[in-house]
């Protein structure tokens, strides 16, 4: 696919299996959408309504190269991480770090349920708060390994959050919002639930399709994600039937969050994934995968914003409980924990797709 920078990463894993149903995601350029090319602005729009899932190719500009490098480089970060032993990675368990607040942190496999029969994830993961990262509030514990490498964490967040103003400013513009409505509520240096998010799930070898992670909606406003291995599925609009997102060397995997939905009266989508033990001979390697999460500010409240084409959306005569940024977040991120698990919480936790009429 042309410009690819060169990724060792890549070159040492077995290739995603040609046979299989892949969900058709549109490519969206970088370099055209920080030029505000007006088809990539009006592409953008329509796979924010349509699916709510696009590759991003990050290949056509410095930043998006740099993005990309950065994600190689955390990859080895991760690996590193996730290697060292659990009495290690206990410095920044979540139930101790920033007070045992539950949400930031390394959750060790297990410790969350999959569904509301109980079963337990299949895989660990560590979330370093942007907060942490850019230093808007007091440092959290974490592993020496993890604070030598905040200088390449600093990169890849100040990056990864300023891509996504861009798509949020581009979406404004879309939806003919009052300039500024969706950038001016992820401001940088305003708390909020943003965070760069480290997943392991262990290989479980070849013919296991086990889910490794809960079918879900993101809670948030973006997703920029990077995976190596197929593994990721998403439920088509209007079909029951899962289908996998094929990893591509020089892309983002990027999708909208519930925020999105709620702020846009339902007209922009987040759509409904969960993570398989990776498919065909991939299945025999370990899985990673490297997330940056952009969410509204702490204080924001999750409903529709007025004006532009946002008014013409239906209204519903339901009145719905509204809740902070914050609050959503700890009501989505707590309710799926192992202890003291109950499956009424699992229920509660779920997002905007519960709502949906079209899944
Ligand atoms: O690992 C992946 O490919 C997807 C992860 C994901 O959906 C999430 O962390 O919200
Ligand atoms: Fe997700």
């Amino acid at each position: 696919m042309g410009d690819v920078p060169a990724s060792p990463a890549w070159a040492s894993l077995p290739p995603f299996p040609d046979h299989l149903t892949t969900a058709p995601l549109v490519t969206l350029h970088l370099s055209k959408l920080q030029e505000h090319d007006p088809a990539e602005q009006a592409a953008l729009l329509k796979c924010a309504k349509e699916l709510g899932f696009f590759y991003l190719n990050l290949t056509g500009c410095t930043e998006g190269k740099q993005l990309f490098s950065d994600a190689q480089q955390l990859l080895d970060l991760e690996k590193r991480f996730f290697a060292m032993p659990d009495e290690e990675k206990a410095i920044c368990d979540r139930d101790t770090v920033e007070g045992g607040s539950g949400y930031y942190g390394w959750k060790k496999i297990g410790s969350a349920v999959m569904d509301s029969k109980g079963t337990p994830e299949r895989h660990e993961n560590y979330t370093i708060k942007k907060d942490d990262i850019v230093g808007n509030c007091t440092p959290l514990a974490a592993p020496q390994l993890i604070k030598d490498n905040f200088p390449l964490l600093r990169s890849f967040v100040l990056n990864a959050q300023k891509q996504g103003i861009l798509m949020l400013q581009l979406l404004n513009e879309s939806l003919q919002l009052p300039p500024g409505s969706l950038e001016n509520m992820h401001r940088l240096h305003a708390l909020s639930g943003d965070h760069v998010r480290f997943i392991r799930a262990p290989a479980r070898g070849e013919g296991n399709s086990d889910q490794t992670a809960a079918e879900h909606t993101d809670f948030g406003s973006l997703t920029i994600l990077f995976n190596w291995l197929g593994g990721l599925q998403v439920q088509l609009p209007g079909s029951k039937e899962w289908v996998y997102v094929r990893p591509i060397p020089g892309c983002a995997i990027i999708n909208l969050g519930d925020a999105m939905v709620k702020f846009s009266g339902g007209l922009l989508r987040s759509n409904m994934h969960r993570v398989l033990n990776p498919p065909g001979k991939q299945a025999n390697e370990t899985r990673y995968s490297l997330v940056y999460f952009s969410r509204p500010e702490d204080d924001v409240v999750m409903r529709r914003l007025e004006g532009g084409l946002v008014e013409q959306q239906p209204k519903s005569d339901v009145v719905e409980p509204e809740y902070t940024s914050k609050e959503w977040i700890l009501r989505r991120g707590l309710g799926p924990k192992t202890s003291g698990f109950k499956p009424e919480n699992w229920i509660n936790s779920r997002g905007t797709e519960g709502a949906r009429s079209t899944v």
